[in-house]
């Protein structure tokens, strides 16, 4: 598969290359050329095939031929080592729970699946290369466990410094080895610009390989098409209308959802749920598009004020208003009624959610009240205990720590504080080794 730039001005590339460079010289987002959707065979038969299977014929296309496929399946096999539960809530309501992997987030699967890319391609080159990655809170943790000793890769985090909550600034300060966390004087945006800056950075680009482990990167960011394949599998047999709410922030996984939907996945309707970033809620509504300086919330990893992939959305779409209109819904929530939707779910549905898994089941009630015949599968993002300040404060029960946060809880925070891009620069020439 080859992959254009959507800023239409760079020449096209291979997977991977698309792979390496991460974004494209005219600063544009990769987009494969074409999305040949699946045979009906494949969805007649979804309930014979493996998670692997169905992952193995989703991404296929994308990767070949610089994947083969022997070296594909072992890939997936090795990213897919944990489980993608659907949990009903009620009738009407399921949540597909993501946060069973090493870091407890849906950034594993992306993370891991892209690392193993990387390790693919880089494993007869000499040339090192450094992954550029801005995180709002769980995708620093995942590409840090997922890249972690990875030969020939190293890897710079960026996070705002005070706004991730404090397991998840462990998982990406305390693994070091080929892992460097950067502590942001700033919010979200500034590390993602910081990042983006760097990429056009000639006086950097002429002295390393530089990449992204964002979902700006086609290898992080088209594996999220897989878990809307899980749920469908396990819904479709009791649920016609399956519509899905996603917790968006930067707009990767809810994009990939879309691909999945462009791939022949029967997916009636998506919901972006957002916090009070509200770019796309807003755009919905007014038809202007005016990314805005993030506010804080407590889903911090949502807190984007110009989400990357929106973009990508607005390619699939071909830019055409209405025909996106008629297949996404966007609801925007507060602070306060995502710690309601909290209690709720714990009251009446004895689940324990996550503050951004808490705005997706906000995103499904807003919907289905127009809606009633439609069933809505909130994505369980994130563990609840990744957020335990918040979630202990309203759900009356002690949550115990599972084993993949207790490894860290008790290490060591290195991280090294900047305010500017140069100085980010100065870290980056002091990798070189
Ligand atoms: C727990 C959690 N939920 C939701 C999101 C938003 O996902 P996306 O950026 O793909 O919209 C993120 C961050 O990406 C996250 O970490
Ligand atoms: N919410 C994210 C922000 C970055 O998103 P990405 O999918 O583009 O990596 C985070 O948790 O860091």
């Amino acid at each position: 598969m080859n992959y254009y730039s959507l800023n239409k001005k760079a020449p096209n590339t291979s997977f991977k290359e698309a792979v390496i460079k991460g974004i494209a010289p005219d600063k544009g987002l990769y987009f494969p050329e074409t999305i040949t959707p699946l045979p009906a065979s494949f969805f007649e038969n979804i309930d014979n095939l493996s998670y692997e299977a169905i992952a193995f014929e989703a991404i296929k296309q994308f990767v070949s031929p610089d994947i083969p496929e022997d070296v594909l399946k072992t890939i997936i096999a090795e990213t897919l080592s944990f489980d993608f539960p659907v949990v009903k809530i009620n009738d009407q309501v399921s949540t597909l729970e993501l946060f069973h992997g090493p870091t407890m987030a849906f950034k594993d699967v992306g993370a891991r699946f892209m690392a193993r890319c990387l390790g693919y391609f880089n494993q007869n080159n000499t040339e090192e290369v450094t992954v550029l990655v801005a995180t709002s809170g769980d995708t620093g943790g995942a590409v840090a466990n997922g890249f972690l000793g990875v030969k020939g890769v190293k890897v710079v985090i960026l996070y705002p410094s005070g706004k991730v909550s404090d397991i998840q600034e462990k998982q990406l300060t305390t693994l070091k080895q080929n892992i460097t966390a950067l502590e942001v004087d700033g919010v979200f945006d500034d590390c993602q610009d910081m990042v983006k800056r760097a990429f056009l950075d000639d006086e950097l680009t002429s002295k390393m390989q530089l990449t992204s482990a964002n979902s700006i990167n086609v290898a992080r960011w088209l594996p999220q098409m897989f878990y809307f394949f899980f749920a469908y599998k396990q819904l479709h047999k009791t649920h016609k209308k399956i519509v899905f709410s996603v917790p968006s922030g930067n707009f990767g996984n809810i994009c990939a959802g879309m691909m999945a939907q462009q791939l022949g996945l029967p997916i009636h309707h998506f919901v972006a749920a957002n916090n009070e970033n509200n770019v796309v809620t807003e755009y919905l509504t007014t038809r202007l598009y005016q990314p805005k300086p993030s506010v804080q919330t407590i889903s911090n990893a949502m807190d984007v004020g110009n989400p990357s992939n929106f973009i990508r959305i607005q390619e699939i779409y071909k830019h055409n208003f209405e025909a996106l209109k008629s297949n996404l819904s966007s609801f925007s929530f507060s602070d306060d009624q995502t710690r309601e939707a909290l209690k709720e779910l714990y009251t009446d549905f004895k689940y324990i959610a996550d503050p951004h898994g808490a705005v997706g089941y906000l995103g499904c009630k807003s919907y289905l009240k127009d809606n009633e015949d439609a069933h809505c599968v909130f994505l369980e993002t994130a563990h609840p205990t990744k957020f335990l300040n918040v979630v202990e404060d309203i759900i009356p029960e002690k949550i115990e720590l599972p084993s993949q946060i207790k490894a860290v809880m008790d290490e060591e925070k290195a991280s090294i504080p900047i305010a500017h891009y140069d100085e980010l620069k100065a870290v980056l020439f002091n990798t070189l080794s």
